[in-house]
């Protein structure tokens, strides 16, 4: 494991969707002190691009070209983060059902993998940040001192996505939410290239049962335990 770094530590938070992963990488950046970064939404951003421009999802060749012209970034709003591509506030824009689960096929595609790969690495390499992902552990930052996957049951999970669904007044049965969730789940993690699994030496937290406050707890005790240990860790 690698020393604490010039602004504090990497941490990675990875699991499948709807587990809590950015709930609870805005509230433990806000408990640490920490920089807040939801690759999901730089890939999100990516395919909002894509398919404004009428790119095809397999078409490496001009989602490169896309990927190089397109800069990724994130403004706080008072508690709230908002993400730019290229300086246009796509923050809401990127959160449909429909930019879900086109960002999990775009996100398979190599071009598109390699370019936020170099993003993301610039972003956190100074620590001092969470990073929340599916390959933050895995690829982006292998050698992160803090890792967490963070999981649910797909009925769970489901139920949550409906419920924020419900509350956005957008029309989804619970069935069709959950048969979504498993669906992102089989892309997510049957993709070629960086696919969703537990890093070795994650620390996994299965939140079925959990409130957001315990896992909360668990995950501030393990950073600060790290931290405590300092270079010597
Ligand atoms: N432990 C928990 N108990 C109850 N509800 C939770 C818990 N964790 C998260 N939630 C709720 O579940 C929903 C999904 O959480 P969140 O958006 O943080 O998940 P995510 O892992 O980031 O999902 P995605 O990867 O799809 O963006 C939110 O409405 C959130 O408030
Ligand atoms: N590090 C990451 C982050 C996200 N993705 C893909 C896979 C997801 O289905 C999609 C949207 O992510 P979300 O905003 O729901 O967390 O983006 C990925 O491949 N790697």
């Amino acid at each position: 494991m690698s020393a604490v770094r010039e602004n504090g530590v990497i941490v990675a938070i990875d699991g499948p969707s709807g587990a809590g992963k950015s709930s609870l990488t805005k509230l433990l950046a806000q408990r640490l002190g920490y920089i807040h970064i939801d690759t999901g939404a730089m890939f999100r951003a990516v395919a909002l691009m894509a398919r404004r421009a009428g790119i095809a999802v397999d078409d490496d060749a001009r989602l490169a070209e896309l990927c190089r012209g397109l800069e990724v970034s994130f403004v706080r709003d008072g508690e709230n983060c908002r993400v730019l591509a290229n300086g246009e506030d796509v923050s809401r824009e990127i959160r449909t059902e429909e930019i879900g689960l086109l960002t999990s096929a775009i996100s398979a595609r190599k071009p598109v993998r390699e370019a936020l790969l170099t993003m993301q690495r610039a972003m956190g390499t100074k620590g001092g940040v969470i990073l929340e992902g599916r390959d933050i552990g895995t690829v982006v930052f292998p050698d992160a001192e803090v890792k967490f996957f963070l999981s649910a049951s797909a009925e769970e999970r489901g139920r949550r996505r409906y419920l924020e669904l419900a509350a956005r007044g957008d029309q989804a049965t619970l069935e069709e939410t959950i048969a979504k969730v498993i669906q992102r789940d089989k892309q997510d993690e049957g993709r070629e290239h960086a696919p969703l699994r537990q890093a070795e030496d994650a620390l996994p937290i299965d939140s079925t049962t959990l409130s957001i406050d315990e896992v909360l707890a668990v995950m501030e005790n393990a950073v600060r335990e790290r931290l405590a240990q300092g270079d010597k860790g």
